[in-house]
């Protein structure tokens, strides 16, 4: 029933405690995010890993600030529940003019939850669905940015604008040579649009705060003619003099997917208006759910929010089951995923097999450490969630049966709403992409058979992308523990991305050794490890049994990553982070980056 008074006066209070709490938490975020730029100008890496994986709690730390000043002062747990309804209208009426509502009704959500039953999770008194409209929002206080900038460049004025671009963002160090830099960009542009005539509408358009992530500074934004739209984006670095330089163009969805994936870590910008970046971020991607590109943004639980929103609205225009992951069985994870739906659910077990030698709380420690590095483009990112309920009826009996095998702590299976339903309700499990699992892709590459050129074909990629991903995670400090194909996938554009985090380690607390040469004939005969080894050692020379039983796969391997089964290879990179240095990550093709002519070495450090 909606109230015909807001009559309650600590309803107001509330809402307004509620609010103070959200724009506190979005103060420290955006001063968060924006000091990325400083920390790009002076070159401070470490600072900048260090923000990223620092911001991430931010919004965790907020909410439970909140919640403990609700029950201080309003005893917000024992407010009637007509109080409760008023609450939510008070906070809509706060929204009205607010520059991040959708992520206040977020906030307003976590907060209420902590403190509400679960009976009370509807829309009367938490936002299931938004309340507030994001559309057309804009700063209007006088010194505001816009949220874009748009330029209108003539056939003539391209360069010259261009250079504009980039200046206008102030960057305080010095290019090594913009103009240089901006000529490559026009003729890559030009390769792209040719000599097709500039229409009447013909501009540039770019996002005014710059996108920063590790080493890296990315102008976004789009070329626009006629009916046309090219999405592109800039990236900036630091040479090896310290000057910047334009490192390459990307251009098109691809290209842009690729910067946004959801294997990379978040970037940092300084948005007034959250929701308008991600509207103008999907012009550019209309592919991307607007849940991953609040994620790309650091927005994770506004992601998160609208990831579970999608979820429910595909389970109601869908009716096919869950069901066990296709490929082989985890020994700590249980998978299941729904056919028409391309994400996974993993369950931690309730106990594993003698070899896994592990705890449920040691498992959510790797996860989170995944969550908090810099993923370089090779590992999912995944979206964690508690007490999760999906309807019986959707679920084959099978699965179920396995969750009461092996993770019976994690299941209820009950009408806990009341609603005449039964539900399967997990307790706690993380979402990530589905791929396809790099044992099953090359399996049907055997299947096909190698004298098939495609088939071969797709091996041989396959066998040099694994290599690929697992140098990329070494140079990112982390050791992936099991190796098995199994334990990769393929996404959609060819990448292969590590998903099995409870073996994860970093590299450098690894100790990575060369099999002791037998002391006897003894020692040479026997079948058992005869040396000792503790629990950080790594013995890279024996990975190759594992695998590269396949003949072919081992020459394509030995080929292009032989170097991985030297335990020097690993040795070296650990000494190297351990001494510093903070590998560069490009999120696209090195064959992209502009080949800018050699500079003689600086003379004073940079
Ligand atoms: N993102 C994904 N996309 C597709 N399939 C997946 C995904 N994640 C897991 N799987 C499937 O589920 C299986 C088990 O997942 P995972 O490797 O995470 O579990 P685990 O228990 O940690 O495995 P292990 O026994 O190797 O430690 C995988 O082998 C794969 O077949």
């Amino acid at each position: 029933m909606f109230p015909q008074r807001l009559d309650a006066p600590q309803a107001y209070d509330i809402a307004k405690a509620m609010m103070d709490g959200f724009n506190r938490h979005y103060r420290l975020f955006r001063t968060e995010s924006a000091r990325a730029k400083h920390r790009f100008e002076t070159a401070d890496w470490h600072g900048q890993q260090r923000a990223q994986r620092e911001r991430i709690e931010f919004y965790d730390l907020r909410v439970k600030e909140c919640t403990l000043r609700l029950e201080k002062e309003f005893r917000a747990g024992e407010q009637p529940m007509e109080v409760w309804h008023q609450v939510k209208l008070h906070y809509i009426g706060l929204l009205v003019n607010h520059h991040q509502p959708e992520l206040a009704e977020t906030f307003f959500n976590s907060v209420t939850t902590k403190i509400l039953h679960r009976t009370h999770f509807h829309n009367d008194f938490i936002f299931v669905r938004p309340a507030v409209s994001t559309e057309y929002i804009e700063n209007d206080e006088p010194a505001a940015r816009p949220t874009y900038r748009s330029y209108y460049p003539s056939r003539d004025t391209m360069h010259e604008t261009l250079t504009r671009i980039v200046d206008n963002f102030q960057l305080q160090r010095e290019f090594e040579d913009l103009s240089r830099d901006t000529g490559f960009v026009l003729a890559a542009i030009q390769r792209r649009i040719g000599n097709v005539k500039l229409r009447a509408n013909f501009q540039i358009q770019v996002l005014s705060s710059l996108f920063f992530r590790n080493k890296g500074a990315y102008v976004v934004g789009k070329v626009i003619n006629g009916f046309n739209e090219l999405p592109f984006a800039l990236p900036i670095l630091h040479n090896p003099q310290g000057k910047l330089v334009i490192d390459a163009a990307l251009f098109g969805e691809d290209d842009l997917q690729m910067l946004f994936s959801f294997a990379r870590a978040y970037f940092m910008v300084d948005m007034e208006i959250p929701s308008a970046y991600v509207q103008f971020l999907r012009s550019l991607m209309p592919r991307k759910p607007r849940a991953e590109l609040y994620n790309a943004l650091g927005l994770a639980k506004q992601g998160k929010t609208l990831f579970y929103r999608d979820f429910l609205y595909h389970l109601r225009h869908s009716s096919d089951k869950f069901r066990i992951a296709p490929g082989i069985k985890g020994m700590v994870m249980l998978v299941f995923d729904l056919p028409s739906f391309p994400f996974v659910f993993k369950i931690i077990k309730d106990y594993y097999p003698p070899q896994k030698d592990t705890t449920r709380e040691q498992i959510k420690g790797k996860y989170l450490l995944v969550k908090q590095h810099d993923r370089v483009g090779r590992m999912a990112d995944t979206l964690e969630y508690s007490e999760v309920a999906f309807p019986r009826e959707r679920f084959d009996d099978e699965l179920i049966a396995e969750i009461q095998k092996f993770a019976p702590s994690q299941l209820e299976i009950s009408d806990r709403d009341g609603d005449g339903q039964q539900e399967v309700i997990i307790k706690h499990l993380y979402i990530e992409r589905r791929m396809i699992p790099l044992n099953i892709y090359l399996q049907e590459a055997f299947d096909t058979g190698l004298q098939d050129t495609r088939a071969r074909e797709q091996m041989e990629r396959s066998v040099v992308e694994y290599g690929n991903a697992i140098k990329d995670l070494v140079a990112a400090n982390i050791f992936p523990g099991d190796m098995l194909w199994k334990n990769f996938g393929i996404t959609r554009n060819g990448k292969v991305v590590f998903y099995d985090y409870d073996e994860i380690e970093y590299l450098t607390d690894c100790n990575f050794r060369r099999v002791p040469a037998p002391r006897n004939e003894e020692d040479e005969m026997s079948g058992e490890i005869w040396y000792s080894v503790g629990p950080k050692d790594v013995f890279p020379e024996t990975f190759g049994p594992f695998l590269l039983g396949n003949p072919a796969v081992r020459d394509v391997f030995m080929q292009h990553h032989g170097d991985l089964l030297d335990p020097a290879f690993w040795q070296a990179h650990k000494e190297r982070i351990q001494a510093g240095h903070v590998h560069d990550v490009f999120p696209y093709d090195p064959e992209r980056r502009f080949a800018h002519p050699p500079q003689a070495p600086a003379t004073a450090a940079a």
